[in-house]
């Protein structure tokens, strides 16, 4: 430091301590070193007698000093002359501490020179320096606007101090008193002198306060102090916003975390009052609820290290990972990402698990020969279908050998390609088993999944309206989880199962929940399914080695991309010799073990057998043979049960008459003889045990009646059946009145029907003279045509020539015996053309007792192909090309034709 000159006011000066200032009036107490306290010491006594006072000069230092001891740091060219009120020395015990010494702020001066000190000079001895005080500062007085604005901002900023104070009281007061004495400022000097206090006493920003403290005029300093103020209250209050927000947070979260510990120690506390009541040392896994929850976590964790390195699932898995540890164990975020990775740990990703047993299956020689056997083992007949499994078989190993053969060719030597075996490309066309309920469609399924020694699983689309049901909720989804093919692929545990999706047909098209036929496309598409989107999951899953069948009753209402997508195979129903041999060789067995009985213990006759199938039952499939035949067991079974418990109850009596005490029933092996149990079920036992037959051999509800003809028709569940065609003549104006739900195309085959009659009315004798109308002479009449069951959707072309024929018996009083039935499309010229829905409209008809049926000459070769042997045998088929020749099948001799000669020619 240089010493000052001697004309110029001089103080002893010393450096606040870095980030300390000084303001007139205010108070600081700073440490000084046992030297410059000795000459602060000496000044107070030359003080002593003198009234004067011992000033000291406090200037701040600009920066924060650094630790290097020869820096140099500069002093801030203004300061404050402060008294010194009092000097603390360290107390006897601490000698090494400091010495304190307290100031009082006067007023400021200025440093002549700047200067620049180093940490030396900072504990060196105490020097005089020149200064000079500001001149004249009073007579400068602010401007009233500057003042009211200061007066503004200073109370804003002592309203949000005190606010902040909360419950401390005395510094409420504090700040209460110091904004009376604000509110209380009536001109600019006592503005600039309460600046000096406010700002003393409000936290600012360090280079903010030596800014104000270097303002030599008041203006300078009211219009400095409003600033901070203005600052200073913003600041207080985003501070106090932020505060405010953590502090919420962190007492959730610990109020959370409290009430867990509690909830855990009063569980234990419990588990140990459990442990200790039932001192027995019965314990059960189920009371360790935290060794379990550890080992769960612990499994997890293997789990997710077992994934394939690099791979998507291992990366979210590991994410997710990551997150659990972060959450509070028990909360509702913890609970729903451990559900997360159980799930996501529990999928059989393809590269995890390889599917060894699949591949095993497919490369022994016997392959092919196994999946027949398999298939026969399973279902009766249906040869035509189990020659297309074996051939789809035959190519997915074909896929497969070609795959392992390209995959060895490539693979590095030093993997044994047992243990890395290749990826399955499924190719292989989807297939679709169309038929009505019960003609082993879902078990076909199961069969092909046994043949390849793959898991089977079933996904049950019937009714299905929501996209969600197939491809999951996202996670944001309250209770939210995977779709049915992830949980199908979960069950199975394999990643190449044999997945059934089961009434593809029933599936709901778009709606507000997405269009699940839509997800199906995905899921079913070769070129899509390696990166299925669940979107739970939210990880693309390979379904490339998945083997896909589709089931469905109908092909009318699968979407036709769906649709594209398969291969469709049709099963029919069965016969009722087919029916016979299934329910001996299959449902018979199936019924007696899942009633718990032997094959000798209940025998159907083969007449009863068949009057089951022939009385009880008409369905196509034969499940309700099957649940029929169960309903025999049942019968049996609970017989048996009767019987087993008289024949022990008599061994206990003779035993205890014997005289060698009464035994205890389980001691008795009960076996009774062939003798004296009957086995056999009759025809005549079967009212007994099913009730009345509900169909008679003779068909009397088919009555012959004038306007009533049978045609031949496929229900909605793709079953084969006929249907009666009834018509009636009422009064009215020569009009057509149709009922029974039909649509359009159906309306229009009885409008082409019934101008087709009239025009023929003269030849077939309806009316006297060509070009009559029938409907008008003699009378008018409206014709009412009605098919019976009016809630079911009635379409399509194929009632054309039952119509044909119904109106000619309408109008010419001649009947078409009840054996007869027909189907066929009829042209304005007189032709009959060919329909589809043979073989199911053939057996339908051969179950509803019909023997003759009028088809289609087109139609012949679907007969000669599709139709069982039998059922050819026991019905007559009369294949027409036009309607004449129909008429003629049907109403034989009872239709008159008019001479050749005399018709009127119809055809164009
Ligand atoms: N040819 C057959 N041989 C042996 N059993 C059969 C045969 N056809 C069907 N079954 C048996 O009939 C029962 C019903 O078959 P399944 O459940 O496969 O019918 P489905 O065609 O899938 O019917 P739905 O369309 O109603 O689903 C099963 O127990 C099945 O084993």
């Amino acid at each position: 430091m240089s010493l000052m000159a001697a004309s110029s006011p001089s103080l002893p000066i010393v450096v606040l301590p870095y980030p300390l200032i000084l303001l007139p009036s205010a108070k600081v107490s700073i440490p000084v070193t046992k030297e410059q306290a000795r000459f602060i010491i000496s000044l107070l006594q030359d003080n002593q007698d003198a009234s004067s006072q011992t000033v000291l000069g406090a200037v701040p230092i600009l920066k924060s000093p650094t630790d290097d001891p020869k820096a140099l740091f500069q002093l801030n060219r203004w300061g404050c002359a402060a008294r010194v009120t009092r000097l603390v020395r360290p107390s006897a015990l601490q000698p090494s501490q400091p010495f304190l010494v307290s100031l009082q702020g006067l007023s400021r001066f200025q440093l002549v020179e700047p200067l620049l000190v180093s940490h030396e000079d900072i504990s060196g001895p105490i020097q005089y320096m020149n200064i000079e005080y500001p001149l004249n500062e009073m007579k400068q007085t602010p401007t009233k606007e500057t003042v009211i604005e200061f007066k503004q901002a200073a109370l804003r900023v002592l309203e949000r101090l005190s606010r902040d104070a909360g419950s401390n009281a005395s510094r409420k007061d504090g700040w209460r008193r110091l904004a009376d004495l604000v509110e209380n400022i009536d001109n600019g000097s006592t503005a600039a002198s309460l600046a000096d206090v406010l700002v003393a006493v409000i936290n600012g920003e360090h280079a903010d306060r030596i800014d104000y403290l270097s303002s030599p005029t008041p203006e300078e300093r009211i219009v400095k102090a409003t600033i901070l103020f203005t600052k200073q209250a913003t600041i207080s209050e985003v501070s106090k916003k932020i505060e405010s927000a953590v502090s919420e947070s962190l007492s959730k979260q610990q109020k959370e975390y409290f009430l867990r510990q509690q909830l855990s120690a009063i569980q234990k506390e419990l588990s140990s009052l459990h442990r200790s009541d039932g001192a027995k040392g019965v314990t059960s896994e189920l009371d360790d609820d935290e060794q379990s929850d550890q080992d769960d976590m612990a499994d997890l964790k293997k789990k997710i290290e077992a994934m394939r390195e690099g791979s998507e699932e291992r990366k979210m898995g590991t994410r997710e990972w990551r997150r659990l540890k972060r959450i509070p164990q028990g909360s509702v975020e913890n609970g729903v990402i451990r559900s997360y990775l159980e799930w996501l740990t529990s999928i059989p990703w393809p590269s995890s698990s390889l599917p060894l047993e699949s591949i095993e299956a497919m490369k022994t020689r016997a392959y092919l020969i196994n999946a027949r056997a398999q298939l026969d083992s399973d279902h009766f007949g249906l040869e035509k279908i189990k020659r297309r499994l074996i051939e789809y078989l035959a190519v997915v190993r074909l896929k497969y050998l070609g795959a392992a053969a390209a995959a060895q060719s490539t693979s590095s030597t030093n993997e044994p390609s047992s243990s890395n075996p290749p990826r399955i490309i499924n190719k292989a066309p989807i297939l679709l088993f169309v038929g009505p309920p019960g003609v082993g469609k879902t078990s076909l399924g199961q069969s092909v999944a046994k043949a390849l020694n793959r898991p089977f699983q079933r996904i049950s689309l019937g009714g299905v309206r929501d996209e969600a049901e197939i491809r999951g909720h996202r996670r944001t989804y309250v209770a939210s989880g995977p779709g049915a093919i992830v949980q199908a692929l979960r069950k199975a545990g394999r990643p190449d199962p044999v997945l059934l999706l089961d009434e593809i047909d029933k599936v709901g098209h778009g709606s507000n929940h997405g269009d699940p036929a839509a997800a199906l496309l995905e899921v079913l598409d070769p070129e899509q399914n390696h990166s299925f989107n669940d979107h739970y999951i939210n990880v693309p899953i390979d379904l490339s080695q998945v083997l896909f069948i589709c089931t469905s009753n109908t092909l009318d209402t699968i979407s036709a991309p769906l649709l594209d997508r398969c291969e469709v195979i049709q099963l029919s129903g069965y016969t009722f010799t087919e029916k016979l041999h299934i329910a001996k060789r299959f449902l018979m067995p199936k019924q007696l073990s899942a009633n718990g009985l032997r094959e000798d213990q209940v025998i159907l006759t083969d007449e009863a057998m068949e009057w089951v199938a022939t009385r009880y039952t008409r369905e196509a499939g034969v499940r309700s043979l099957e649940r029929a035949i169960g309903g025999v067991v049942r019968a049996k079974a609970v017989e048996w049960a009767e019987f087993t418990d008289n024949a022990s109850d008599n061994a206990t009596t003779s035993q205890s008459t014997e005289g060698q005490g009464v035994k205890l029933l389980s001691d008795l092996t009960v076996t009774p003889t062939p003798n004296n149990w009957n086995p056999i079920v009759r025809k005549e036992d079967l009212e007994g045990i099913l009730g009345i037959a509900r169909y008679d051999g003779e068909e009397r509800d088919r009555e012959e009646k004038r306007g009533v003809v049978w045609g031949l028709v496929v229900m909605g569940m793709g079953e084969g059946a006929i249907m009666p065609v009834e018509t009636i003549a009422v009064p009215g104006s020569g009009n057509l009145k149709l009922t029974g739900s039909l649509g359009d195309v159906i309306r229009e085959s009885a409008e082409l029907a019934l101008s087709w009659v009239k025009t023929h009315a003269y030849v077939l004798h309806v009316t006297n003279a060509p070009g009559q109308d029938p409907l008008k002479t003699p009378d008018p009449i409206d014709v009412h045509l009605h098919l019976p069951a009016g809630a079911q959707k009635k379409d399509g072309p194929s009632a054309g020539i039952a119509m044909v024929c119904a109106f000619t018996s309408l109008l010419t009083g001649a009947t078409v015996p009840t054996n007869i039935a027909m189907t066929g499309e009829v042209t304005l010229r007189g032709r009959v053309t060919p329909v589809g829905g043979i073989k199911e409209k053939v057996l339908g008809a051969h179950r509803a007792r019909a023997t003759k049926l009028i088809l289609p000459y087109a139609n012949q070769k679907d007969v000669e192909l599709d139709v069982p042997k039998e059922v050819k045998a026991e019905m007559e088929f009369v294949f027409v090309k036009t309607i004449e020749e129909g008429l003629k099948a049907a109403f034989g001799r009872q239709l008159h034709w008019r001479k050749p000669g005399r018709v009127v020619e119809s055809r164009l």
